[in-house]
């Protein structure tokens, strides 16, 4: 049953070896459990919760006395048989776990009186169905929520008029806690949170009730690393009475098993995101599964405010798999969504330029740091021909050759960084950017400027930062969250396991304007025909 293609790790060796000693098998059986334990390790670290198994494979993992069933728990073991599903045993947890505390939470409450009445106010009657109320009266009348949609489909929007209208329909106010997964997603949620709250129709001291900072889900449960438990868990329960999470695909099974686990009884939940977005970087699918499995808890808001036009369809020709449709939208005269025709080198140290005449100008951080962000290359991939590496590298020879960086060592005034490591102690995180620049109030020597949700301007030595990269180009895994002006996507030239239409898809919606793409027909084609599919068996826990 072993596939000679798949690349084990070590650590899938030796946990399996480790298994097969401590079973009651011998021979060839021990043998075809090692295999088998190795392709659970193995799938698990690829993203799925579990494998398919067979019935043969399904005896031989009860038989090996370190798997047991899931409806008949014993004395706890390495691995857990459901159905035709095989998991580690901690996986299989996570996953029961956050089925029955979903599961908890979906009786419908008691719709508040005059529920309609106020929802008047927030959302202007019209003859069309409102989606947006639609999707604030699920939130309302149920303690467990999800509303999806893609980019500028008014999630936030909608978002802040719910909790609006809850702080107004309850008793007493609302204990809230907004968060989002990443650093970036929180910043992002907690400038557009502030912006819609000034336009709502209510009282100032509704207005004050709803919160205004946005945290990251591991600073909300209390992160104690390198723990994998958190501060906040069934035992000790946060004391809020609605958690808000938003870019909530990118939350996995683990994560999101901790938060529900950490709800204290009668709390309400609303997950936003957008589905159709790449799964989660560790295992699960949890926002499509949840979505699929509970269809009268989710809206999905389809109309985006932000853009219509030809980045749209081209994001909805990739999501919905039609490669032919998708590139005949690379080919229209406006090249709001264009092939790039030049040199992608060339084409992308021109784009800097501007950035760094204003670095060699000593303009001010803030107008640095705007222009450098409006353009950003997204690559599917860190390693290889194309990838992150290989373009950073080339974009600084390139700059340097034309003289427009000084490249002497490391670190030059204008190299654009990632932390690519968590360092609490300096409240820098993985995938915060800064930028390295002379500091004029320290003659200028060179140090690194990072902004923070606040605005806030915060410096850095070189010397003392968490692990970093340079970041001309960063990976469509790393821009989850983040939005630019222009996009230029690039692909390799060969097809490879990354390369999906939700990873392609993640990338387009990155783009507030135009989007470029690196790519031939062929891996373009490739990239859309190929989709995640994430074994998982959450679904199956709601049926
Ligand atoms: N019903 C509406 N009518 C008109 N404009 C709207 C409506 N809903 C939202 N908008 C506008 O559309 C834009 C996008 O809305 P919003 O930021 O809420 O979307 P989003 O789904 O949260 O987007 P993202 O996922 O990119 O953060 C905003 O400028 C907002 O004011």
């Amino acid at each position: 049953m072993l596939d000679k293609q798949i690349a084990f790790s070590r650590l899938d060796t030796a946990f399996a070896r480790f298994l097969s000693q401590r079973s009651v098998l011998i021979d060839d059986q021990q043998r075809a459990f090692e295999g088998l334990a190795k392709l659970v390790s193995y799938h698990q670290s690829q993203g799925h919760n579990c494998i398919r198994i067979n019935n043969e494979h399904k005896v031989l993992a009860l038989a090996s006395g370190l798997a047991t069933l899931a409806n008949q728990p014993n004395t706890p073991s390495p691995l857990v048989v459901e159905q035709d599903r095989l998991y580690l045993h901690r996986y299989w947890h996570y996953e029961n776990r956050l089925a029955i505390k979903i599961q908890a939470m979906t009786h419908t409450r008691q719709p508040p009186q005059q529920l309609d009445d106020a929802l008047d106010r927030y959302f202007t009657p019209s003859e069309e169905v409102d989606w947006q109320r639609e999707a604030a009266k699920i939130a309302i009348t149920q303690s467990f929520s999800i509303i999806t949609g893609g980019p500028g489909t008014g999630k936030t929007t909608t978002v802040v008029k719910i909790l609006a209208l809850l702080q107004e329909l309850a008793d007493r106010p609302l204990h809230i806690a907004l968060a989002a997964p990443t650093g970036k997603a929180a910043m992002r949620l907690q400038e557009s949170i502030g912006a819609n709250k000034t336009a709502l129709p209510c009282s100032d001291a509704i207005r004050q009730l709803i919160p205004e900072t946005v945290t990251t889900l591991h600073r909300l449960l209390g992160a104690k690393p390198p723990s994998p438990y958190f501060r906040h868990d069934a035992d000790n329960p946060l004391a809020h009475d609605l958690i808000v999470v938003d870019e909530a695909s990118m939350v996995d099974l683990a994560l999101m098993s901790k938060l529900l686990d950490a709800l204290k009884v009668g709390a309400r939940l609303i997950l936003l995101g957008d589905q159709d977005q790449l799964a989660s970087v560790e295992s699960g699918a949890v926002l499509t599964d949840l979505t699929a499995a509970l269809p009268l808890h989710t809206l999905e808001l389809k109309k985006s405010h932000r853009f219509g036009g030809i980045i749209k369809e081209f994001s909805v020709a990739v999501n919905q798999q039609q490669p032919e449709i998708a590139w005949q939208c690379l080919h229209t005269e406006d090249e709001i969504v264009s092939l790039l025709s030049s040199d992608l080198i060339s084409y992308i140290a021109e784009q800097q330029l501007a950035y760094l005449s204003l670095v060699k100008n000593g303009a001010n951080f803030t107008d640095i740091y705007r222009v450098f962000n409006r353009f950003q290359v997204l690559c599917s991939n860190h390693q290889g021909k194309k990838g992150v590496t290989d373009i950073n590298y080339r974009v600084e020879q390139k700059l340097f050759a034309q003289k427009h960086i000084q490249l002497s060592g490391q670190w030059y005034a204008g190299r654009p960084v990632m932390i690519t490591q968590n360092n609490a102690a300096l409240h820098l995180y993985n995938g915060d950017i800064g930028l390295c620049l002379p500091d004029k109030d320290q003659n200028n020597k060179l140090m690194v400027f990072f902004q923070d949700a606040s605005g806030q301007i915060k410096k850095q030595l070189p010397s003392r930062l968490p692990v970093c990269e340079t970041v001309f180009a960063m990976t469509i895994h790393k821009s989850q969250g983040s939005e630019f002006e222009d996009v230029l996507l690039v692909l390799p030239e060969s097809i490879n396991p990354v390369l999906t239409k939700e990873l392609l898809y993640t990338g387009i919606t990155r783009a507030k304007k135009t989007i470029k793409l690196a790519a031939s027909k062929a891996v373009f084609v490739a990239t859309v025909t190929q989709k995640i599919e994430r074994v998982t068996g959450l679904i199956d826990k709601f049926l």
